[in-house]
């Protein structure tokens, strides 16, 4: 195991702000003491402070890295994903950029992609895998699931401007941000100047700061589009020994392209900073909503929204063979239209998965005969091996969409059942990974991480149960009065509901599920979102059109103006060697770190 564990510090979120409103209330719990590998059960020997869901986390463990067709896979993904989202395609007016991206990708050779390597790592020591033959560095915690290939939605050269890529293969690999302006505004600075970096950028305002870096609200100069800049101090990651989740993190977020998890708009490097430009959340985390919620809780109709769509965002990660492991409100931010944006990904595990087809949709006139499973396998990931039903266009991304229907046909307010067409069922789980890491938030740990069994995909869906159970109840079932007596109630205290505030059966009952502490015994360990979708507390939710659904809540829009502070007030402070040598003398933000 490893020698060192950590505790990401959260004491710093105190003072976060967010939107340009400070987040009054925001009773986010301060850090615990730095943890130490004694503090596992079993071993441990001292009492910490009260956990305060900071998140802890091993380092110096299992990585893996494997060679994998890249370029291929990742399109199966993106197939079956908006496939999960579509559902009928005639249902709908069509944004078919389907077979136009695929020439395209063609004319720009992203083809000779799918041979490229991918790295898959939790952030440790590590395997080479090359076509079957596995190298194993010194201390190897992680087992691959000796299923088939990660997908990968794409590359560093994607968004990196370290790269020569053309804007026209970025889109091709985000292609659901086809009709994005920030996306368009960002590739029109790439053509004209090469690249940026950050002269380009006016930083307005500190959002907040995480264990790896700062993240600053910024415009992309002179064209009203707002990103939010998260900046980490090179040689401070490599005095701390964080490089490598920094990596982690930026290869996740250059791989994914889906409406609920964050969009990396480009991605640069000064000789001090390493910077990645992602979409801006205006809305706050949810646990600082959760706060302003009468009983500090969210209603049952309010939680069915925010736990359905994480649940789609987790189930691409699982798709993509990515273990998320970090999932609590705080993670979970609200876009500026009020639907959810997971972030943070540096504890996130990457391993093997292989999507497998269960079920075509109804498209299709038969369900595929029991037992007959349709497994994606990296050798047949070409567009005649994968069913109809998962190639349909990405309509509910468009705003044609929108612009077709009046305002009358649109979906009404709340309204988020009615599915009209079952969806094709993939199990995209990489279950039989396992990893070693001591990684998550006290509350949120799944019995296995804390019994240092070897953890899986399974932990998602622990985390999963708490957090359902903390938007509906206003609290974590297993919090001890210290860190060390929540992870025993974790591992040995039975679930129990408090009497207030009542909620459907449905919901406790999924509840249960979830919260099995026996990791093979819980629901979805073996067919992941797929079974969670199918309970009862999920009945009536459109899957397909959710990213359309209005949800609980809009945040009020931000006032860029009043977020950005004048020149002359600002508390111009020497900037860091990066900044001085700016162009742009608008930047006049102190840049402070850790
Ligand atoms: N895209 C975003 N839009 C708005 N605010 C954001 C965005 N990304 C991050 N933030 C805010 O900035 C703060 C720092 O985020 P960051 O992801 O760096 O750290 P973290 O979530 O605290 O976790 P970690 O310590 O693992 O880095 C967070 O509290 C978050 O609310």
């Amino acid at each position: 195991m490893a020698s060192e564990l950590h505790t990401k510090s959260s004491s710093e979120k105190h003072s976060k702000t967010h939107g340009g409103q400070a987040l009054e209330g925001n009773t986010r719990r301060p850090a615990p003491l730095p943890f130490s590998n004694t503090d596992k059960l079993g071993s441990a020997t001292k009492e910490l402070p009260a956990s305060k869901k900071s998140t802890v986390e091993t380092t110096g463990e299992a990585k893996l890295h494997s060679h994998l067709r890249k370029g291929s896979v990742s399109s199966l993904a993106g197939k079956l994903d908006s496939s999960l989202y579509l559902g009928n395609s005639k249902q709908v007016p069509a944004f078919d950029h389907t077979a136009d991206q695929e020439k395209k990708k063609l004319e720009n050779g992203s083809v000779k992609d799918s041979s490229a390597s991918a790295k898959v790592s939790d952030g440790a020591s590590s395997i080479a895998k090359t076509s079957g033959s596995a190298k194993i560095s010194d201390r190897v915690d992680f087992v691959d699931s000796g299923k088939s290939s990660l997908c990968r939605g794409s590359t560093s050269t994607d968004v990196s401007d370290e790269s020569t890529c053309s804007s026209l293969s970025s889109t091709v690999n985000k292609p659901h941000k086809a009709n994005d302006l920030r996306w368009e505004a960002i590739q029109a600075v790439r053509s004209k100047d090469g690249g940026l970096d950050l002269r380009h950028f006016r930083l307005l305002k500190k959002l907040g700061c995480g264990d790896i870096g700062s993240v600053y609200l910024s415009e992309l100069c002179g064209t009203k589009c707002y990103f939010a800049m998260k900046v980490m101090d090179k040689a401070s990651l490599a005095s701390r020994k964080k490089l490598l989740r920094a990596q982690t993190e930026r290869e996740i977020l250059q791989s994914l392209d889906h409406p609920f998890l964050p969009t990396l708009y480009t991605h640069f490097e000064t000789d001090k900073f390493s910077c990645l430009v992602m979409e801006f959340c205006p809305g706050g985390d949810l646990h600082t909503l959760r706060q302003r919620q009468p009983g500090k809780h969210f209603s049952e109709q309010a939680v069915k929204f925010y736990v359905a769509e994480v649940l789609l965002a987790l189930e691409y990660l699982h798709m993509l063979g990515i273990v998320y492991r970090d999932l609590k409100p705080e993670n979970v931010l609200v876009r500026e239209d009020g639907h959810i944006m997971l972030s943070d990904f540096d504890l996130s595990l990457r391993c093997t998965v292989s999507p497998t087809l269960i079920k075509s949709s109804s498209l299709e006139t038969e369900p595929l005969r029991k037992g007959t499973v349709y497994c994606a396998q990296p050798a047949c990931i070409e567009p005649s091996c994968i069913q109809p039903s998962c190639m349909v266009p990405t309509t509910c991304f468009g705003p044609r969409f929108f612009s077709s229907k009046s305002k009358k046909e649109r979906k009404s307010k709340n309204e988020i059942g009615n599915q009209v067409s079952p969806l094709p069922e993939l199990i995209a789980e990489p279950t039989d990974a396992r990893s070693m890491s001591f990684v998550g938030t006290h509350e949120y740990l799944a019995p296995e991480i804390i019994k240092g069994e070897g953890h899986g995909s399974a932990v998602d869906w622990w985390t999963f149960g708490i957090f359902l159970y903390e938007l509906l109840f206003g609290k974590t079932p297993f919090k001890g009065s210290g860190n060390r007596q929540t992870l025993f109630n974790v591992v040995g205290q039975p679930l129990r509901f408090p009497e207030s505030p009542v909620v459907s059966f449905a919901a406790r009952d999924l509840i249960r599920g979830l919260l099995v502490k026996e990791p093979q015994h819980r629901l979805a360990y073996k067919r992941g979102a797929t079974e969670i979708k199918q309970h009862p507390f999920f009945e009536g939710v459109n899957w397909a059109l959710i990213r359309c659904a209005s949800p609980p809540e809009v945040p009020r829009p931000v006032e860029i103006e009043k977020v950005s502070v004048p020149p002359a007030q600002a508390s111009v402070k020497v900037a860091p060697a990066a900044l001085t040598n700016q162009q742009n003398s608008d930047n006049y933000l102190e840049f402070d770190f850790f």
